[in-house]
């Protein structure tokens, strides 16, 4: 296999500085591969959304360079509907209905109404929102926000799903039942998954990999790959091969700060 075929997303020696000064990110390397659910891990202004962005074609590197499906991010989002993103907030129109929201990628890709009613449907049903087709956003509660959201990009089925804290809003209990979610569609749609949280269980449960950033300038501190049983289940959390894990990423979080004092 092509190196470009294996690698959907490859950060090489990536720096970002925006106008201000900020140094965002430092000489970041990472590369994703097919069908992985990668963790950005690291405390406020580390760099997580800055990373997510460029991946996204929202943000340039002012160093490096930053590919997704061996091009720029730019080229391919405008080329193909093989990448979605999910923001923190539910950004729905308010003015359509559930269905039609998630209607709306399917209809500009070009896809025929009926096709795309249909496949909105599946989506949905997926998230468990089949009650709830008609409804307006603001009749739903945040969680399911989410999950239309959610559902939004998926319908395009994209192979890569980039997410920023999309569940940091939710209470604790709806957030665990769309990790579980969202761990199940990641297998169902064999997706690729890039993730952006600074909450240690949650990317022990969800990731295959966790690349943990520390802040001052944003930069990569450890990669640590997640070798859980899988499906993964909301009880293992209490299993000692998880806190073991969760051990390990909180240490590394640790490290990145200590090093940040040492060189303030
Ligand atoms: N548009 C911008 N202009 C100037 N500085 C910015 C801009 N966007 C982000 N920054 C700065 O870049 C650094 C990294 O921000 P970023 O949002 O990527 O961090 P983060 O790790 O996602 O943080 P959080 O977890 O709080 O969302 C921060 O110091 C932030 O203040």
């Amino acid at each position: 296999m092509d190196r470009r075929e294996k690698e959907l997303v490859a950060f090489d020696r990536v720096g970002k500085m925006y106008n201000n000064g900020t140094v965002a990110l430092h000489s970041f390397n990472l590369q994703i591969r097919k069908g992985e659910f990668v963790t950005f891990l690291g405390p406020s202004g580390c760099g997580k959304s800055t990373a997510l962005r460029m991946a996204a074609g929202l943000s340039e590197p002012t160093d490096g360079e930053v590919t997704v499906f061996g091009q720029s991010p730019k080229q391919t989002i405008q080329e193909t509907t093989n990448v979605a993103f999910v923001f923190q907030e539910p950004t729905l129109l308010p003015w359509r209905k559930v269905i039609d929201n998630v209607v709306l990628p399917l209809e500009l890709k070009g896809v025929s109404k009926k096709e795309a009613r249909s496949e909105a449907q599946r989506v949905l049903e997926m998230v468990g929102l089949t009650k709830h087709l008609y409804l307006y956003p603001r009749q739903l509660s945040g969680g399911m926000q989410m999950r239309v959201s959610i559902a939004r990009a998926l319908a395009a089925k994209p192979k890569l799903l980039l997410m920023d804290e999309p569940f940091a809003a939710l209470d604790e209990i709806t957030r665990q039942k769309l990790q579980v979610e969202l761990l199940e569609i990641w297998k169902k749609e064999a997706a690729t998954i890039l993730f952006v949280t600074h909450n240690v269980f949650e990317a022990v449960f969800l990731s295959t990999k966790i690349a943990v950033l520390s802040s001052s300038p944003g930069r990569l501190t450890e990669v640590i790959d997640v070798n859980l049983p899988s499906p993964r289940r909301l009880e293992d959390r209490t299993s000692e091969i998880y806190n073991d894990y969760v051990e390990q990423a909180s240490k590394a979080l640790e490290e990145g700060s200590n090093k940040q004092k040492e060189g303030a």
